[in-house]
């Protein structure tokens, strides 16, 4: 995997002031950006930053769609990484419907209103139910010289697919939220078939 920083700005946001730094990959040309706060690199005995690797999600981002629950994934981890004042989000684009795209996450949707759930519907489709990768967001961490990280997410295969790519996670932190009528049942699904950790406890 070859990718390519191209540039990094200030980026001022509700939750305090990231900069943002826009990267390339070179065979594909597909972007990603990276917000960071803070000293990423640190000094010896610092702790390892706090790092959200989050799939682009345009449904629940930008229209604020209660299907799934990213945004407030997002700004939750924007704000917890500003309340420590150092750490990054890597923003997969690619990543729209865990890797099938936005068409056809739309698609899913419509097979989860006849009554499938995330998996089946993704299945019904011939679609895989993951095909996300993570060496990009690998090479993003290492460009900004990121080793080691704590990363915020709840996906066991997140933390696997990282440090297969050299990434160290030496802590996880989990990245709840209050399930809704409209996405009770897909944080079911991650809880129940898709091993996510801690989710269960949000049906206690
Ligand atoms: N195929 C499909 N993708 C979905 C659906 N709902 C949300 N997504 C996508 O799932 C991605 C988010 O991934 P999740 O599996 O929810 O969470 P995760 O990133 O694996 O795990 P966490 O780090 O714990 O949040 C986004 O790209 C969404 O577009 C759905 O019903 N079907
Ligand atoms: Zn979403």
């Amino acid at each position: 995997m070859k990718l390519d920083h191209i540039v990094s700005t200030r980026l001022p946001t509700p939750f305090g002031e990231f900069a943002i730094h826009g990267f390339r990959e070179s065979d594909s040309g597909q972007e990603h950006v990276v917000l960071s706060m803070g000293d990423l690199v640190g000094q010896p005995g610092d702790e390892p930053p706090l790092v959200r690797v989050h799939s682009e999600c345009m449904t629940g981002e930008v229209f604020g769609s209660l299907r799934c629950d990213c945004r407030p994934q997002l700004e939750s981890a924007m704000k917890r990484i500003a309340a420590v004042g150092r750490g990054a989000i890597v923003y997969m684009r690619g990543h729209e419907g865990r890797g099938i795209g936005l068409v056809q996450k739309l698609r899913a949707y419509a097979e989860q209103d006849a009554g499938a759930d995330t998996i089946e519907a993704n299945a019904a489709l011939g679609l895989p139910i993951d095909a996300r990768r993570y060496d990009a967001a690998a090479c993003m961490l290492r460009a900004l010289g990121v080793q080691r990280i704590r990363l915020l997410t709840n996906n066991p295969l997140k933390m696997a697919a990282l440090a297969e790519f050299g990434i160290e996670v030496v802590e996880r932190e989990a990245s709840l939220t209050r399930p809704g009528p409209e996405n009770e049942k897909y944080l079911r699904t991650k809880a129940e078939s898709m091993g996510h950790h801690d989710l269960g406890h949000l049906f206690e």
